[in-house]
């Protein structure tokens, strides 16, 4: 009969494996090269096709891949690591034997799988996996394609918040939501002040790198469900759901409070520069009833315009 001779060469299968080698797989290849073995397990090679085609989040998919292999007993652990935008995933529980995988398609690298569970795997096993992984990377690289280009779109990328074009989609949705559930929105701008005397004194990089750490801040001051954008040069817009203008108020006032525990060394300034230490004016606007997403921002960015126009390093609402 002839033997099966599993393409993945380096699998750690061993009794006490202590640390894990990678061995590259072509899944693509892993399928066309072994077409008996396919049909065997065709039926839930069918359902795991069925539920990852057509989905473009890779962490749905890898749960999928996951909960897959876990159902067949073929993991009870699992993690999947990245080089690019998406983030590392571990699922399930860390166990003694591992099968790895790094994952190219048509020279794309797709990323690192690693199934752990408490038996060794057999060699029908470690082909199941690798045609399942056969079935999961086409979906990946799409999934990662796709992810890719969200953030390219909708992330600033000085910071990596969300970016105007965000705001926006973010605005709609809460906007939405808000009239649903009746509950409150409030929206804040937020402007660093005299910035121009700050690019000009530290350059242009010295400039970039207080406005990152200024929205570093920002977003350790927020609640989790708070939502922070760059709405272009020196101004940021932060998104409050279930919170009036009265609370978002407050929260303004905390944000600039907070601002006042970084160090000269976190800003990139010497001692000689407290005068360029950045503070910011902040206008605020409650939702109300009928407003759009231009009147929102519009009432927002009148309260900053006043907000500057006392003095700067103010925060001004209608409360
Ligand atoms: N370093 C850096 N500077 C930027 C960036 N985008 C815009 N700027 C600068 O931000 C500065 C904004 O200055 P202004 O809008 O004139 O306002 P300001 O100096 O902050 O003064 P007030 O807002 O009136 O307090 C300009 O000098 C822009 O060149 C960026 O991505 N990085």
């Amino acid at each position: 009969m002839k033997k099966v001779i599993p393409l993945h060469s380096k699998i750690d299968n061993e009794q006490l494996p202590t640390t894990s080698t990678a061995a590259s797989v072509s899944t693509s290849e892993a399928i066309a090269e072994q077409p008996g073995r396919w049909n065997e397990g065709a039926e839930q090679q069918l359902l795991l096709m069925q539920r990852v085609i057509g989905n473009n989040n890779v962490e749905s998919i890898i749960s999928i891949f996951y909960s897959w292999c876990a159902d067949l007993g073929l993991a009870e652990g699992m993690t999947y690591e990245t080089l690019g935008e998406v983030d590392n995933i571990r699922l399930g529980n860390r166990r003694h034997h591992s099968a790895n995988y790094t994952l190219v398609l048509d020279k794309t690298d797709l990323g690192r799988v690693s199934l752990c569970r408490r038996e060794r795997f057999s060699e029908s096993e470690l082909l199941a996996i690798e045609q399942a992984l056969g079935i999961i990377a086409r979906c990946l690289r799409t999934a990662i394609d796709y992810q890719t280009l969200e953030a390219l779109v909708t992330q600033d990328p000085l910071t990596g918040f969300g970016n105007r074009l965000s705001l926006k989609t973010w605005i709609e949705r809460e906007m939405s939501r808000t009239r649903r559930h009746n509950s409150p929105l409030s929206l804040m701008m937020i402007d660093v002040d005299h910035f121009k005397k700050i690019n000009d004194t530290l350059g242009h990089l010295g400039g970039d790198h207080i406005l990152r750490t200024i929205a570093n801040a920002f977003k350790k001051s927020m609640r989790g469900s708070d939502l922070l954008f760059r709405y272009g040069g020196d101004e940021f817009t932060i998104l409050l759901p279930h919170t009036d203008a009265e609370g978002a108020h407050e929260a303004a006032k905390q944000i600039r409070e907070n601002l006042k525990s970084i160090t000269n060394e976190e800003f990139g300034l010497d001692d000689a520069d407290d005068a360029l230490r950045p503070d910011v004016s902040i206008g605020i606007a409650g939702y109300q009833a009928g407003d759009t997403e231009n009147t929102l921002l519009q009432r927002a960015d009148t309260h900053l315009y006043h907000a500057k126009a006392n003095g700067r390093g103010a925060v001004c609402s209608n409360v």
